[in-house]
């Protein structure tokens, strides 16, 4: 955990990486704080079996429990969260973590990676369980196709290009200046 700006927080979920890199390079950006996401239980390592328990965990609700704990929530202003799709939701630990923490007042960024597919409906969730928040333009790009077999596909020329796409996305919502 970092200081150079200590009012900023970015949380992110990655099982294979993708959001990870996008985390890092946000981080190295705007400064502040970074923690991964980990559950108390994991889940499976194989790709078949994370994708049925997630939907089972989607229809019933179920919130899994962090490992992961954020000391001294208050302190922070800007909260960048980042996660990939996963059935295109947002993925249950993420629900966890906003359920767990109290956002009223502060700034959240979302950010996430995804197959080709797109954001599903993990950006509109995410600004419903923040109903006291404001909720920035987030950032979304194509990331690893794991059911193909492609796991971090964020490396070489295409996390260059996603460097600068990051920047650019950084100075719209005003979060850097140049
Ligand atoms: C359980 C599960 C469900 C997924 N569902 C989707 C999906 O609905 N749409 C999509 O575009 N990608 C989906 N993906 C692919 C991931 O979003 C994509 O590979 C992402 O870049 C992974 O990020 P990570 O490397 O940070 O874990 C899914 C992956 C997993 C493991």
């Amino acid at each position: 955990q970092k200081t150079a700006n200590k009012e900023v927080l970015v949380v992110y979920l990655s099982r294979t990486g993708n959001t990870k890199v996008v985390a890092e390079m946000i981080h190295r950006q705007v400064g502040g704080a970074i923690v991964a996401l980990e559950l108390r239980q994991p889940y499976p390592e194989n790709y078949r079996a994370i994708v049925e328990q997630v939907a089972e965990e989607n229809r019933s609700g179920y919130l899994p429990p962090l490992k992961t704990t954020i000391d001294s929530m208050e302190r922070y202003a800007v909260v960048f969260v980042g996660f990939p799709t996963w059935g295109m939701q947002l993925p249950p630990p993420i629900k966890s973590f906003l359920k767990q923490y109290d956002f009223a007042g502060k700034t959240i960024v979302p950010f996430n990676t995804n197959a080709g597919y797109g954001i599903g409906s993990s950006f509109q969730t995410l600004k419903e369980l923040c109903p006291n928040s404001t909720v920035l333009e987030g950032f979304t790009m194509k990331g690893g196709v794991e059911r193909d077999g492609i796991r971090l596909a964020i490396k070489g020329e295409v996390a260059q290009q996603a460097e600068r796409k990051i920047k650019e996305w950084l100075r719209k919502i005003k979060v850097i200046k140049n």
